[in-house]
C-alpha cells in the first residue's frame, strides 16, 4: 500500500479537526516543524554505526521553545528520549515531546517510556508507530496509560503540512519499515553515468565519472549501509576497494556476487585487514578458487541458486537492514528484475563518452515499448558540484498503519504474542522480540575490572565486558589501553569491533588462556545480567521448553549459523542458566512447603 492518510474515526481525531481553525492550522505546522527536526536529528548517527532504527526526540516548552533533544547513537545505547529530557532538565514538566518514531522498548524496561513519564512530559506527538509488530502500540498504550496525551500523525490529527512530516518519519526509518514487511533489506541502486547514459568508456574505464565531491557522498552513502554490492564483473575491471574512507565511522561489508567464481587472486576487496568481504556464489563453483579466498579470509556463501532475491533473502536473515549496490549494468537489471531495489540514486555528470559499446547503468529489463517503463516516485533533484543528483523509489514505503483501532479495541491487542510458535526461539538483533537475550542489548553490568579483582566497574552492555576481558590479565601497557577503550566504548558495537579487531592484529595482546576461559566468562557476564534485571530473568523464564538460538548466521561460535551448524553457544549459555533459575525456584518451593 502506497502512502496514504485515512479519515479520521476516533474521538481524539475528531476533538483534533474540530480544533482546526487558524489557531489548529498553526498548532499543525508547529508540531508538524519539530516532528521533521526529531526525523532529522534520528538520522544523525548515519555513518557513525551500523545502521539500525533511528530515533529522535525533541522537547518543545508551551511557548515553542527546544528545551533538549537527543537521538539514538546505536543499538544498544541510551534512547533519544532520556537523552533529550535529561537535556531539557526542569523544562520538560509540561512540555510536548515530539518524536519521529514510537519508542521501541523492547526489553521490558520501558527505559524511553519512564524518561518521559518521570520528567513530568505532558503531551507527546509521534511521527510514526513503531513498524515491528511486537513493539508497535506498546509504548504509546503506556504512555496514555499515565495519563499523557499522546497524538499520532495521520490517525490523531491530518493536514498536508503534516503529512510532510509523517512522510519524513517514514523516509527516515524506510530499511526498519522494509524489514517489517518483506524479507529482504532496503536496496539503493547508485551510479554515476555521462550525460550520454554510459557508467564506463567502451573500454571499461570508469574512473571517474562523478565529480570528487560526489564521490565523497558515495563515502556518506557506503557509511550509512550494512553491505555494498557489486558483481563479478566490476571487480575484474575496476579493482574497486569500496570502503567508506571517513576514518572512523561505520564500514559496510563488501559483498561480491559471482556466478563462475573467475575472480582475480589478488585484489583489494580480498584484503580483509580493515574490513570484511563476503563472496556469494553458485553452490559447487571453483572449490580451489573458494579455498583460496577463504585463505585471506574472506568468507564464500553458496546458493543453490545464485540471484539477487534469494542473496537479499540470505542477508535479511543475517538481520542487514539497508544495502547499497554499487555494481555495473548487468547485475543491476538482474536485482531490478528481482524487485530488489526499491531506490535509485544517479550521480549525473556533464560528459559525453559516447561509444556504441559502453555500458549503461541498466541492462536488458526485456521491455519494449516505453510505456513499460519504470516510474521513480518521490524524486529529489540536487547539484553535487559539477553533478546533478536525481534520486527517486522504485517501489513506494509501505505505509504501516494498522486500521486504527478504537480506543478499547487498542488496550485489547496483546503486544507480547509470539510469532515463533515452534518451540525455537531465536533472537539477534535488540528490537527484534527476543533482543533482550543479545549481547548487545542495553542493560550494564557490574563486573570486575581485572582478573580476580576487587575493582568492579560498570559495563555498559555484557559485550563490553565480555570483549575487554580477551585482554585482562596481560601485562602489556596496549593490553591495559584496550580495555580502557573497550570499556568506555559508546555502543556495543564500538566494543566489538575494538575487541574483534585488536584480537585480528595483534593476538599478542590477547591472554593466552582466552579460549579455555572465554565461555565462563561470557557465562559469569550473562548471569550478573540476569540476575541484575528481574524483568529479563521472567523473559528467560517464559522461554521454558523452547530452544534458544542466536541467530547470527556467520558466527559459528556463539551463534547458530546459516543451517544449524553453528555451535550456538550463546543459546546454550542462556539455556543453562534458565535450567539454574527454575532449579533453584524449584527447590525454593520445595523448602517453603516444608517450612
Ligand atoms: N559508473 C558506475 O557507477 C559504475 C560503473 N561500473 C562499470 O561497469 C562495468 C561493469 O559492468 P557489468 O559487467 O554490468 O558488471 P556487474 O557489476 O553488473 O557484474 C556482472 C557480473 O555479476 C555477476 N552476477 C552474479 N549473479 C548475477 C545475476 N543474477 N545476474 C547478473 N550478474 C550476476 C556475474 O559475475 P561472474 O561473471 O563473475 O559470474 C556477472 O558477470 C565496468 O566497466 C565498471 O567500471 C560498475 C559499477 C558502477
Ligand atoms: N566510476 C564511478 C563509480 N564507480 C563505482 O565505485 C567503485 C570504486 O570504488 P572505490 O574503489 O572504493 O573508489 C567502482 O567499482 C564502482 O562500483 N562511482 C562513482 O560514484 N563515480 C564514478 O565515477
Amino acid at each position: 500500500m502506497a502512502l496514504s492518510f485515512r479519515l479520521c474515526s476516533s474521538p481524539l481525531i475528531c476533538r483534533a479537526t474540530l480544533a482546526s481553525n487558524d489557531n489548529g492550522r498553526n498548532h499543525h505546522a508547529n508540531d508538524a516543524a519539530f516532528i521533521r527536526r526529531a526525523a532529522d536529528l534520528s538520522e544523525k548517527s548515519a555513518g557513525l554505526t551500523s545502521p539500525h532504527p533511528n530515533f529522535g526526540c525533541v522537547i518543545a516548552t508551551s511557548s515553542g521553545k527546544v528545551a533538549g533533544e537527543g537521538y539514538l547513537y546505536a543499538q544498544g545505547t541510551k534512547p533519544a528520549e532520556a537523552i533529550a529530557v535529561e537535556a531539557a532538565g526542569e523544562f520538560s514538566r509540561g512540555s510536548t515531546a515530539y518524536l519521529n518514531m514510537e519508542p521501541g522498548d523492547c526489553h521490558g524496561d520501558h527505559t524511553a517510556v519512564s524518561a518521559l513519564v518521570q520528567a513530568g512530559i505532558g503531551r507527546v506527538v509521534v511521527g510514526i508507530r513503531h513498524p515491528l509488530q511486537h513493539l508497535r502500540g506498546s509504548a504509546i498504550r503506556e504512555l496514555r496509560s499515565h495519563g499523557i496525551e499522546v497524538n499520532v500523525l495521520g490517525e490523531d490529527f491530518q493536514s498536508k503540512v503534516l503529512e510532510d512530516a509523517r512522510k519524513s518519519c517514514l523516509l527516515v526509518n524506510a530499511p526498519l519499515i522494509h524489514r517489517a514487511c518483506s524479507r529482504v533489506p532496503f536496496s539503493v541502486l547508485k551510479y554515476a553515468m555521462t550525460l550520454d547514459g554510459k557508467i564506463a568508456a567502451s573500454s571499461g574505464h570508469a574512473a571517474w565519472i562523478s565529480s570528487k565531491l560526489s564521490r565523497t557522498r558515495v563515502f556518506e552513502l557506503r557509511g550509512g549501509s550494512d553491505a555494498v554490492i557489486v558483481g563479478g564483473n566490476t571487480v575484474r575491471q575496476d579493482d574497486p576497494r569500496l570502503t567508506a574512507r571517513h576514518g572512523q565511522g561505520h564500514t559496510p561489508t563488501r559483498i561480491v556476487m559471482s556466478q563462475s567464481l573467475d575472480l582475480p587472486e589478488e585484489a583489494n576487496l580480498w584484503d580483509v585487514s580493515e574490513v570484511s568481504t563476503i563472496v556469494a556464489t553458485q553452490r559447487g563453483a571453483r572449490k580451489s578458487f573458494q579455498k583460496l579466498l577463504a585463505s585471506k579470509g574472506v568468507e564464500v556463501v553458496e546458493f543453490d541458486m545464485l540471484n539477487p532475491r534469494e542473496v537479499m533473502e540470505y542477508f535479511h536473515l543475517r538481520g542487514y537492514l539497508s544495502i547499497l549496490w554499487e555494481c555495473g549494468g548487468t547485475l543491476a537489471a538482474s536485482a531490478i528484475s528481482s524487485g530488489v531495489i526499491h531506490k535509485v540514486v544517479a550521480f549525473v555528470a556533464p560528459k559525453i563518452i559516447g561509444g556504441r559499446q559502453a555500458p549503461s547503468p541498466v541492462g536488458d529489463l526485456g521491455m519494449v515499448e516505453m510505456t513499460q517503463a519504470l516510474n521513480l516516485i518521490d524524486v529529489c533533484y540536487e547539484q553535487v558540484g559539477p553533478d546533478m543528483l536525481v534520486s527517486g523509489f522504485l517501489q513506494p514505503i509501505p505505509d504501516l498503519l494498522p486500521v486504527i483501532p478504537s480506543e478499547e479495541a487498542t488496550f485489547e491487542i496483546e503486544p507480547s504474542v509470539n510469532p515463533f510458535e515452534a518451540s525455537i526461539i531465536f533472537f539477534y538483533k535488540t528490537w527484534d522480540l527476543y533482543g533482550s537475550f543479545s549481547n548487545f542489548s542495553p542493560h550494564p553490568v557490574r563486573m570486575p575490572y581485572g582478573e580476580e579483582s576487587d575493582d568492579y566497574r560498570t559495563w555498559s552492555s555484557v559485550e563490553h565486558y565480555y570483549q575487554a576481558s580477551k585482554f585482562v590479565g596481560v601485562e602489556n601497557p596496549l593490553a591495559h589501553d584496550c580495555v580502557e577503550r573497550i570499556r568506555t566504548a559508546r555502543s556495543p558495537e564500538e566494543a566489538a569491533l575494538i575487541g574483534r579487531s585488536k584480537q585480528r592484529q595483534n593476538p599478542e595482546l590477547v591472554r593466552s588462556d582466552w579460549e579455555d576461559v572465554k565461555i565462563e566468562v561470557m557465562y559469569t557476564a550473562l548471569k550478573c545480567k540476569f540476575s541484575t534485571y528481574p524483568h529479563l530473568k521472567s523473559i528467560l523464564l517464559s522461554t521454558a521448553g523452547s530452544v534458544l538460538v542466536e541467530a547470527s548466521p556467520h558466527d559459528l561460535f556463539w551463534g547458530g549459523g546459516r543451517e544449524g551448524e553453528g555451535l550456538n553457544y550463546l543459546g546454550r549459555l542462556l539455556m543453562q542458566l534458565r535450567s539454574e533459575y527454575i532449579g533453584e525456584s524449584s527447590v525454593s518451593a520445595q523448602n517453603a512447603s516444608l517450612a
